[in-house]
């Protein structure tokens, strides 16, 4: 761990007790991210990847092992406003507009409606949406409607995202469209951003580091720091470097997957 490191978990396991006994959602979990690292989670379905991303979050706890963020607990962290969080749904108060729906954390937290103009207007800025502060969300479209919830998750500028599956409902230009917005949104704030995916893809384009892991009890099977350089246009993924990654990816899938595929 050095003084970057934003994310350092050990041995970290957290069991649920459910009516049909315990539930392994993660074992022996460890790895470290550090600052302005794009790290991906894949793997299937409940393989613990949002489970491990809600530690982070102090929204679960883990039942063995340390996690840290930003060297302090998960509940410090999320004190500290360490951390934005986007979810797989917008999930945005239909009746806010979507100004008044980034507005809503901000005025909770008691900034003035000064700061909050300000903020708002920047976010917009950032995800591409200035001039949609006044519509409501069901005046906009599903990507953009994700935008708007990034922009929500970025209007305290916490230097850490929290990404869960936020383009999974949304189809596929669209999403590469997003992944692009994304990645440049990333280059231009150096944020730190944790991004649980279902797509081999989707996990290669975006990511300097991507975490493979395996369900029954959720662990990690393999980490791949990608040689990608910085700069990804889409059709980076038709190269010989993207498509061997991707290999490595649908490996791993398929070893910590068992006979079940
Ligand atoms: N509150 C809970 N109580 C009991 N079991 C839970 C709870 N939350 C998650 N689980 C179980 O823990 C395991 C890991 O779930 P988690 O949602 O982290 O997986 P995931 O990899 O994110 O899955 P998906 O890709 O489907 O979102 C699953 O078996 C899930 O059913």
């Amino acid at each position: 761990m050095t003084t970057n490191t934003v994310i350092s978990a050990n041995d970290l396991s957290l069991t649920f007790e459910t009516n049909d006994g315990p539930v392994h959602a993660l074992k022996g979990v460890s790895l470290n991210i550090e600052k302005g690292d794009f790290v991906s989670f894949i793997g299937p379905s409940g393989c613990g990847k949002t489970t491990f991303l809600r530690c982070m979050a102090d929204l679960e706890h883990p039942t063995g092992g340390t996690i840290t963020v930003n060297g302090v607990s998960p509940q410090e962290a999320r004190r500290a406003r360490a951390y934005g969080y986007v979810f797989q749904a917008a999930g945005l108060y239909p009746w806010r507009s979507i100004g008044g729906n980034i507005r809503l954390p901000l005025e909770i937290m008691g900034y003035s409606k000064a700061e909050q103009d300000r903020r708002i207007k920047d976010v917009l800025a950032l995800v591409d949406l200035a001039g949609f502060e006044q519509k409501f969300p069901w005046q906009l479209s599903g990507g953009m409607q994700q935008r708007a919830s990034i922009a929500r998750a970025l209007a305290f500028d916490a230097d850490l995202l929290l990404m869960d599956e936020p383009f999974g409902a949304l189809d596929e230009i669209v999403r590469d469209h997003l992944n692009e917005q994304l990645l440049q949104l990333w280059d231009s704030t150096h944020k730190t951003i944790c991004f649980v995916t279902h797509s081999i893809p989707e996990a290669v384009y975006l990511s300097t580091k991507i975490v493979v892991m395996s369900p029954r009890p959720g662990r990690i099977t393999d980490v791949i720091e990608s040689p990608l350089p910085h700069e990804r246009p889409l059709d980076i993924r038709d190269t010989p470097e993207f498509i061997e990654i991707s290999h490595r990816v649908r490996d791993g899938l398929r070893a910590g997957h068992g006979d079940d595929v």
